[in-house]
């Protein structure tokens, strides 16, 4: 943390020499004990001129009603520096900002594993040594091109693909395995033999920050869960192929199940693969849609109907393959897509587990897949109560703050409370992630993942609603004070979908665990 200005060269001034200075063409304000000329910039400033002749703010110090107007982050802008003229003599800033790698110091800003005052059992110098990089890391490169791009639409910038290909991020992101041993990963941070499942929960969380979701999304999400197919299934040596050219970031992949005809209800898939008569390639046919990253990628992991049920391949973005933009409610970042299959022909090593045997291909994917989401929704809820706590303690209404009213407060009192118990549980099943055998995860873990994934996405849209409920009109306004809270609860119900809907996660869930009832119990 810092406070706002670098104050060293700016010229000692008193209140009342400042106060004259209070009429159009010769205006200047105070704004945490700097002096601001706005005599030129009056005219061209957004919130327009009229405001800042008020006489309470024309030559006066106007800190309190700037800071219930601006998001702090205005004043670090390059081209308002030069607006600065001076300090008031005997006082400093003292309004403080985030620094790149900064820790919030808002109550529940951060988890409590990064609280100075809490101890945790599960995090170890390993993990904390790469959530400081990793931080500085996502908040110097990743959220300003994020920032940029959520607007533009356009994908992540080749810059940041390409640091965090040599960061290891790409192989992190896989979760811990021997693809990360023996590598450098941030520099050499962390040793790719030490990363488990709690460097892998802290990174997710982390990226969540950015405060962006279409870019996140975009960001190699589809890597997340189109690769590990190739990874756990893939003969080699395609499967050494497609893993260097991913994980160095020179190709990019995505998973390509969903269809318009199958969600949630993988089996019903209609894209179909024939095999030729030749015996060694395999022709696909039918369409895709909603594949998160699918117009940037140049390979597919794509689900498809064989005679004996549902087979996996990897299919090239060769002829017959063709991606559209999906308009959604999110930045075009995201690259969302939907793909139309053309009498395509694959090698049949391109087939990726058994044939017939897809299903288990794909369900082996999804409780990392649910649980990656889980650790990003449980972070950006977590953003909007910091953000809330924020501007329900600098907004003034009746003349207090807006924490002054019980009825904000016990909004918090339960935003706090749904942040901290997703949080905690997701602990608890990363835990129990990393003293798990893959298949001991998935017998005992299906459940409980698919529990805590609906869970956390009903918080989060409780949690938006309140949200914009503190921010008023400002929580529905894509730039300015509430821009955070805005994307939240418009891209919030992205996790409640993907990865599998909330209704049938807890089903899944309910059912696992009626299987596992004793026969012998009764009340
Ligand atoms: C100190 C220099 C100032 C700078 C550089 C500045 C800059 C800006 C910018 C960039 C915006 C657009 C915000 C956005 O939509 O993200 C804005 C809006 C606004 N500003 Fe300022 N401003 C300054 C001082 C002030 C002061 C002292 C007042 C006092 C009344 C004021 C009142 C407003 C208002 C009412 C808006 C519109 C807010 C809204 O749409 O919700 N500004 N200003």
């Amino acid at each position: 943390m810092a406070t706002q200005q670098q104050t060293t060269s700016l010229k000692a001034m008193k209140a009342d020499e400042v106060a004259k200075h209070n009429k159009e063409g010769d205006l200047w304000v105070i704004v945490d004990s700097i002096v601001y000329d706005l005599s030129k910039f009056g005219a061209m400033h957004p919130g327009g001129l009229g405001v800042l002749l008020d006489a309470e703010v024309a030559g006066q110090d106007a800190t309190t009603v700037f800071y219930g107007l601006h998001r702090s982050e205005i004043l670090q802008k390059p081209q308002y520096q030069r607006l600065k003229i001076g300090q008031i003599e005997g006082q400093s800033p003292k309004i403080q900002v985030m620094r790149p790698g900064d820790i919030s110091k808002v109550p529940y800003g951060e988890p409590t594993w990064l609280t100075p005052e809490f101890k945790s059992p599960y995090y170890s110098p390993s993990h904390r040594a790469l959530q400081k990089s990793m931080r500085t890391f996502i908040d110097e490169v990743i959220t300003p091109d994020a920032q940029a791009c959520e607007e533009s639409g356009k994908r992540a910038s080749k810059e940041v693909l390409s640091a965090m290909a040599k960061n290891g991020m790409n192989r992190m992101r896989l979760g811990p395995g021997k693809h990360l041993h023996g590598k450098e990963l941030m520099g050499g941070v962390v040793k790719g033999e030490e990363f488990d499942y709690f460097h892998e929960l802290m990174i997710n969380q982390e990226l969540a920050r950015i405060g962006a979701r279409g870019y996140g999304d975009g960001l190699n999400s589809g890597m997340v869960i189109g690769l590990p197919p190739i990874l756990n299934f893939a003969k080699e040596p395609l499967r050494s192929k497609v893993l260097e050219e991913v994980f160095s970031g020179e190709k990019s992949i995505c998973l390509a199940i969903s269809e318009a005809f199958a969600g949630s209800d993988v089996s019903g898939v209609r894209t179909t693969a024939t095999k030729n008569a030749d015996g060694k390639t395999w022709t696909i046919n039918g369409t895709k849609k909603w594949i998160t990253g699918g117009m940037h990628s140049d390979y597919f992991t794509v689900g498809c109907k064989t005679d004996g049920g549902l087979t996996v391949f990897l299919v090239p973005r060769i002829e017959g393959v063709e991606t559209k933009p999906i308009k959604t409610s999110y930045s075009p970042s995201a690259g969302t897509a939907y793909i139309t299959f053309d009498n395509v022909k694959v090698p049949a090593e391109n087939m990726l587990g058994p044939e017939d045997g897809g299903l288990l291909v794909i369900l082996s994917n999804f409780n990392h897949e649910r649980w990656v989401m889980c650790c990003a929704s449980a972070r950006s809820s977590r953003m909007v109560v910091e953000e809330c706590l924020k501007w329900a303690s600098q907004r003034y209404v009746f003349g207090k703050p807006l924490l002054a009213q019980a009825v904000i407060r016990q909004k918090f009192a339960h935003m706090i409370a749904k942040v901290e118990a997703t949080q905690a549980w997701l602990e608890n099943i990363t835990y129990q992630m990393n003293n798990m055998s893959y298949k001991e995860q998935s017998k005992n873990l299906a459940g409980q993942i698919a529990f805590l994934k609906m869970q956390s996405t009903r918080f989060a849209g409780e949690i938006a609603d309140d949200a914009v409920n503190i921010f008023g009109g400002r929580g529905l306004t894509k730039t300015g004070m509430g821009k955070q809270i805005e994307q939240f609860q418009r891209t919030q119900k992205f996790d409640a979908i993907l990865g599998g809907a909330e209704e049938v996660l807890g089903d899944l869930g309910v059912r696992q665990a009626m299987r596992k009832m004793p026969e012998g119990v009764r009340l």
